[in-house]
């Protein structure tokens, strides 16, 4: 397959991966986690060099978790749950500042799942959004409304300035590539449920374990 149509994104995937990421008793399954921010990072890639910035941290995130997944404990890392659970009793993970685990699962995920909120609240603006909506206004206040609050201001400005160069919200619906935008507003609101779902089982196990800060 040629590398153009290996990175195609395809919105309905995104649904897919996140809906395959909760098991029946809610655990949340790692592998189609990292999957589903693996597609977002496609759609990310096609918007341009200047969200590079952004895309390489999510990728060097992924990629520690595909280390994880694909590693000697790979059967501990098989969801979130037993992640936590097995980095937590065997002390992998710096609980108040940075030292000997740097790239721990735990807060490794910890950045991809804050970064997820702001998705769930961007695309829940673009989802209600009216044609004239900006994106890039969406964008910015989903990211000051969640991601911001975690960044030094030289990452929120480099933010900032990136979200200024989104395309308008037709072509923005037209990058998504899900048909036209009511169809696409249509997957949107199938989606979101499952991302938000995925997001509160998270954050009520980061919560219960004390985990929402790591360092
Ligand atoms: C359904 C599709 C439509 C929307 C698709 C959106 C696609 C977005 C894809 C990826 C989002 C990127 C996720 C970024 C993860 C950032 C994790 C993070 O917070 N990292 C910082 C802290 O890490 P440590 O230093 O503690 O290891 C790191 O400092 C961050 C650096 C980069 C800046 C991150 C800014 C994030 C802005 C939100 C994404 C905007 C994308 C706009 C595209 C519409």
């Amino acid at each position: 397959m040629a590398d153009s149509e290996e990175q195609k994104f395809s919105l309905q995937e995104v649904f897919d991966t996140f809906k395959l990421c909760l098991s029946e008793n809610k655990e949340v399954y790692l592998q189609h986690y990292v999957d589903g921010w693996r597609e977002l990072v496609k759609f990310l890639n096609s918007l341009g060099s200047v969200f590079g910035f952004i895309s390489k941290d999510a990728v060097n995130k992924i990629k520690i978790l595909v280390a994880y997944l694909d590693g000697e404990n790979s059967s501990q890392y098989v969801t979130v749950q037993s992640m936590v659970k097995y980095e937590l009793d065997n002390g992998l993970v710096d609980l108040t500042k940075r030292g000997n685990y740097p790239e721990s699962g735990c807060r490794t995920l910890l950045r991809l799942h804050r970064a997820l909120k702001w998705l769930e609240l961007f695309l829940e603006r673009l989802r209600t959004s009216s044609e004239d909506g900006k994106t890039s206004v969406m964008c910015a206040d989903a990211y000051n409304e969640s991601l911001a609050q975690h960044h030094p201001w030289v990452v929120r400005k480099a933010a900032g300035m990136a979200f200024c160069v989104l395309p308008a919200r037709v072509t923005f619906f037209e990058v998504l590539n899900a048909g036209p935008p009511e169809q696409a507003v249509a997957m949107l609101g199938e989606a979101l449920p499952l991302i938000s779902e995925v997001y509160q089982v998270t954050e009520v196990l980061y919560a219960q374990h004390n985990l929402l800060d790591l360092p």
